[in-house]
C-alpha cells in the first residue's frame, strides 16, 4: 500500500514537472491532468479512506482461537477423516497459527494490557509506593536474582541481568522489596520456595514490589576487558546463581556492563552474540581465588621465570669447531641474500641458537603455567585503538613452536615487500667475515659491549650458541620502526611480556600447526635446519614434538594472542599473514588501556 501511494505521488510530480517544463497553456495542462491515470488512482485512494472513516473494518468474531479449538475437536471426532480434514487439523494445531489466532483475538477485543486487580478503596500510606510488574514468561530466563534479608526475612531483588527479561521491562531494579508473586505473599519465604512459585507459574507473572527509593538511574558505563584466566561458573561453588553465570576463556574479550556489585559483575562476550549478560566474578574475587589456588599448589621450582644469564645456553663442547666456522657455506647459502636483498636474522647459527635455547627452557618448565600466578591480573582493561597515520607501526610478533614455519613465513613476507616489511638486524659477538658488513647481516660487537647491553636490558632475547653470543635488541627494532617500516620479529613466547609496552604496542600472531594429517602431508618435501652440515627431512618424532609444542604454547600463552594463523598451505598462510598484518596496522584493534594513556 505504502509503495503504491509513493508510486502514484511520484508519477504526479513527474507529470506536473513535465507539463511545466513544456510550458503548455493552462487549459491544456488542466485537461492533461484530469485525464492522468494517477489522478484517478488518487481519487480511488481518497474514496477508500472516506469509506474507512465511515465504517472502519470490524473483526468478524473475537474468538477465533476458541473456534479453532472447537473445529479441531470436531475433526478429531470424525471416525474416518478425509485428508483435507487431517490437513486442517494439523494447520490449526500448529503453534504459529495458534499464535496468530490468539493475537487476532487480543486485537479484536482490544485486550492489550494485563487486567490489574482494582485498587482498594482506602489505601494505606505505604501502598502508594507499590509497583505491580507483569512479565510474560517465555523460554528465556527471568534475568533477576533474589536475596533474603536474614534478620527481617524480607526478600529483595539482588540483581537484574542486563538484557534479560526483567531488565528489558525496566520495572524491576536491584534493591526492590518483593511483596507478592502471582498473588502469593513472599515475605518470610525461602528464596527456593519463591523460585518454585516462579517455575510453577505459566503465562504471565505478576510481581508486587516496593521500589528501592535509593535506586540509582541504572545507567552503567561499559568497561572492556580481556580475560587473562579461564572461568567456568558450573565449577564455582561461590557464584550466587550458576545458571546466570558466564563461562569464559583466556583471551576472550568481555564487555563488562555492570560493576555495581563489588563481587559479581555482569558481562557479555565480544563480538556480542547474546543480548543477555552473564555473571562473572569481579577482579578482586578472581584474584583471591588465584591466590588460594596458588597457595594450595605443591612447591615448584619455576625455572621459566629465571632470567637468562650469559652462558645458560652454552652447548657442551663438541669437536671444538664453531658451527658458523664449520658450515660457512651453508650459512651464507641459506641465509640472507636473494636478488641482491639482505634479510637479517635468518642465518643458520642465529636460528640454531634460538632452537637450542628454546628447547632447554621448555624442558625445564613443563610444570609451570602462567594462569596459576597469584600476581597476574585476571582481567586486562582494553580499549579500541586506531593507529594515527603519523605514528610508527605496531611491532608484529610471530610466535610458534619450533619448526612450525615461523621463519619461512617471515622470510616470504619480507621478500614479498622488503620496503614495507623488515626484521631487526641481530647482534653477535662472532667475528665479522669477508663480505659481511656490520649492520647488515649482524651488528658485530665485542663481548664486553654485548654484556653491557644485557645489563642495561637492551635485548628482547639473547643467548649463546657454540661459544658466541646472539641477540635481538630493542634498538634494532626501533631502527626499523623509525624508518617507517613494519617490523616483524620471531620471538619466544616468554619474550612477549617484556615487549608489551605502550611504545611498541605489539600485535601478536600465533602460528599454529595444522591438523595432524595436513601437517604430515604439507611438510612431506620440507627440509629442516640441523646442527649437522646438511638439512634433513621431518621425521615422525619431529612431527609429534612439533604438535605437542604447538598445543602447549597455545594453551599457555593464548591470552596474549591477537590472531591465530594456521600454517597449513604455505601460500595461503603467507597471503593471510599479509592481510592480517595490514589490518593490524590500519584498522581499529583492542589494546590494553595502559598503552593508549598519555604517560606510561
Ligand atoms: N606450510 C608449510 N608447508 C610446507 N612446508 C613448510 C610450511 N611451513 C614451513 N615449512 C617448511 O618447514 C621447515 C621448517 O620451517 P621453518 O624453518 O620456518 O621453521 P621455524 O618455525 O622457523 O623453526 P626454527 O625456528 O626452528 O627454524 C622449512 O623447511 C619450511 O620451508
Amino acid at each position: 500500500m505504502d509503495d503504491g501511494v509513493t508510486e502514484v505521488l511520484s508519477s504526479v510530480l513527474e507529470d506536473v514537472n513535465h507539463a511545466v517544463s513544456r510550458n503548455v497553456g493552462g487549459a491544456h495542462l488542466l485537461h492533461e491532468l484530469l485525464n492522468a491515470p494517477w489522478l484517478r488512482a488518487l481519487l480511488q485512494i481518497y474514496e477508500c479512506l472516506l469509506e474507512f472513516e465511515r465504517s472502519p473494518p470490524t473483526p468478524l468474531l473475537p474468538y477465533a482461537s476458541e473456534l479453532s479449538h472447537e473445529i479441531m475437536t470436531a475433526v478429531q471426532m470424525i471416525h474416518c477423516p478425509s485428508s483435507e480434514a487431517v490437513e486442517l487439523h494439523s494447520l490449526l494445531s500448529s503453534p504459529h497459527i495458534q499464535a496468530v489466532l490468539s493475537s487476532h483475538d487480543s486485537v479484536a477485543k482490544s485486550d492489550y494490557g494485563p487486567v490489574l486487580p482494582p485498587l482498594p478503596e482506602e489505601m494505606p500510606e505505604d501502598e502508594e509506593a507499590m509497583r505491580i510488574v507483569c512479565l510474560v514468561k517465555n523460554n528465556q530466563p527471568l534475568g533477576a536474582t533474589i536475596r533474603r534479608d536474614e534478620e527481617t526475612g524480607a526478600i529483595y531483588i539482588a540483581r537484574v541481568i542486563h538484557g534479560g527479561l526483567a531488565d528489558r521491562s525496566g520495572l524491576l531494579n536491584p534493591g526492590d522489596l518483593l511483596v507478592e508473586v502471582n498473588g502469593n505473599p513472599v515475605g518470610g519465604l525461602e528464596p527456593e520456595q519463591i523460585i518454585q512459585i516462579l517455575i510453577n507459574s505459566h503465562g504471565t507473572i505478576l510481581f508486587k514490589v516496593i521500589p528501592d527509593a535509593a535506586q540509582s538511574s541504572g545507567s552503567h558505563k561499559s568497561v572492556y576487558v580481556r580475560a587473562m584466566v579461564d572461568y567456568c561458573p558450573l565449577q564455582d561453588a561461590s557464584i550466587p546463581c550458576p545458571d546466570a553465570g558466564m563461562a569464559f576463556c583466556r583471551g576472550d574479550l568481555l564487555e563488562v556492563v555492570d560493576q555495581s556489585d563489588g563481587r559479581w559483575w555482569q558481562a557479555r562476550k565480544l563480538p556480542c552474540s547474546a543480548s543477555c549478560a552473564g555473571l562473572i566474578p569481579s577482579a578482586s574475587v578472581l584474584k583471591s581465588k588465584q591466590r588460594e589456588q596458588w597457595w594450595c599448589q605443591p612447591l615448584q621450582v619455576h625455572t621459566c621465570i629465571r632470567p637468562l644469564t650469559l652462558g645458560d645456553n652454552a652447548v657442551p663442547e663438541d669437536d671444538g669447531t664453531h658451527a658458523d666456522e664449520k658450515y660457512t657455506v651453508t650459512d651464507e647459502a641459506e641465509s640472507d641474500i636473494t636478488d641482491g636483498l639482505y634479510l637479517a636474522g635468518f642465518r643458520r647459527s642465529f636460528r640454531l641458537w634460538r632452537r637450542t635455547s628454546y628447547r632447554r627452557r621448555r624442558q625445564s618448565c613443563t610444570s609451570c603455567s602462567p594462569d596459576t600466578s597469584a600476581l597476574s591480573s585476571p582481567y586486562e582493561e582494553v580499549a579500541l585503538y586506531q593507529r594515527p597515520p603519523q605514528e610508527s607501526h605496531r611491532l608484529v610478533i610471530l610466535i610458534g613452536a619450533t619448526r612450525v614455519g615461523v621463519n619461512e613465513l617471515r622470510k616470504r613476507l619480507i621478500k614479498l615487500n622488503p620496503s614495507t616489511f623488515q626484521g631487526p638486524v641481530p647482534h653477535t659477538t662472532r667475528p665479522i667475515r669477508a663480505g659481511e658488513q656490520t649492520g647488515r647481516e649482524y651488528h658485530f660487537v665485542t663481548k664486553e659491549l654485548f654484556e653491557y647491553m644485557v645489563c642495561n636490558h637492551r635485548f628482547v632475547e639473547y643467548g649463546e650458541y657454540k661459544g658466541q653470543l646472539y641477540g635481538t635488541s630493542t634498538d634494532a627494532i626501533d631502527e626499523v620502526l623509525k624508518r617507517g617500516q613494519m617490523c616483524i620479529i620471531n620471538a619466544e613466547p616468554h619474550s612477549i611480556q617484556p615487549l608489551r609496552t605502550r611504545k611498541l604496542k605489539p600485535y601478536v600472531i600465533f602460528i599454529k600447526a595444522p591438523a595432524a594429517e595436513r601437517l604430515r602431508e604439507t611438510r612431506r618435501d620440507a627440509r629442516i635446519a640441523t646442527s649437522c652440515s646438511s638439512n634433513r627431512a621431518f621425521t615422525e618424532e619431529d612431527f609429534v614434538e612439533l604438535e605437542e609444542a604447538s598445543r602447549l604454547t597455545e594453551l599457555k600463552y593464548k591470552q596474549f594472542f591477537d590472531f591465530v594463523l594456521v600454517n597449513d598451505c604455505l601460500q595461503d598462510a603467507c597471503t593471510q599473514l599479509f592481510y592480517v598484518i595490514q589490518e593490524a596496522q590500519d584498522e581499529a584493534q583492542w589494546i590494553p588501556v595502559s598503552w593508549s594513556l598519555e604517560d606510561e
